[in-house]
């Protein structure tokens, strides 16, 4: 029985290898209900392999994740998880409309039946969040990277997930589809939606973040406030130096 006081998602001591290269090498996160958590650290830290383990996509070599108080083996309640995965550049061959990839991430609510009214309104208002509603007939391959990414995260928002997962949300999106996204974002977190987001940076979603959870080398090396990035320091290629600790600041190197 789940009780409302369960972490939404509990990883312990989380080990993952790809090819024969240790990737999480005993990684520790807790995400409360109405909790957003940023996961940040450098490029191949593993941050994505962190996220995909928690939705059964990486095997763990070690370790266990439970996500609404039941782990992952027994979890069958997808239609409560919204994933969007990191943007790859490759295009589909397979010319979808925005309303078709849209609807194709209510399929875990309609299962086998037709679409309901209240699926189609679900998928209608996750287009008009994130501001595609002019295009919803349009093929997704004509639509700017930063729309395509719009698309892919009202895919994940038309299931009306519980929790969220967006692996780097804002990697290679245009000013104004950055501003969609923070806002749609805002909306989620103001209805009590979960939040898990992989960055690189915490860019304009700083304010929404309530906790990070830094990653090096496949080990947690800092869960607590946000880093706070100032002057010379929020620079891009910048080495993140931080004083969370007196004595030793914590080098994050999130833009390394
Ligand atoms: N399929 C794979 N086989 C072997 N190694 C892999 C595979 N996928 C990822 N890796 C390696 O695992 C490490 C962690 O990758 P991961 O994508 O989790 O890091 P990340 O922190 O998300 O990085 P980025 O910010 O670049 O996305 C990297 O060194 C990467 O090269």
């Amino acid at each position: 029985m789940e009780s409302a006081a369960e972490p939404v998602i509990s990883v312990r001591g989380a080990r993952a290898t790809l090819g024969s290269r240790p990737v999480l090498r005993g990684v520790d996160l807790t995400v409360e209900r109405g909790e957003v958590v940023a996961l940040l650290g450098a490029n191949g830290s593993g941050k994505s392999t962190a996220v995909r383990s928690m939705i059964g996509q990486v095997p763990l070599t070690g370790g266990s994740v439970s996500l609404f108080g039941t782990e992952l083996r027994r979890f069958r309640a997808w239609s409560r998880v919204g994933y969007v995965p990191q943007r790859t550049t490759a295009t589909s061959g397979v010319p979808a409309t925005v309303r078709e990839v849209v609807a194709s991430g209510r399929l875990s609510h309609s299962r086998l039946g037709l679409p309901s009214k209240r699926d189609r309104a679900a998928v209608r208002r996750a287009i008009e969040v994130v501001g595609l509603a002019d295009r919803a007939k349009d093929s997704v391959s004509a639509l700017s990277g930063g729309q395509h990414q719009r698309v892919l995260i009202a895919r994940a928002l038309a299931a009306e997930p519980e929790l969220l997962i967006m692996d780097e949300p804002m990697a290679g999106v245009d000013l104004t589809s950055q501003g969609v996204l923070a806002g749609t974002l805002r909306e989620q977190v103001a209805a009590g939606t979960t939040v898990l987001l992989v960055l690189h940076e915490l860019g304009p979603l700083e304010p929404l973040i309530d906790r990070a959870v830094v990653l090096r080398d496949g080990c947690v090396v800092h869960d607590g406030p946000p880093p706070r990035a100032v002057g010379q320091h929020a620079l891009p290629g910048h080495d993140h130096v931080h004083p969370h600790a007196a004595d030793e600041p914590l080098r994050t190197g999130l833009l390394t």
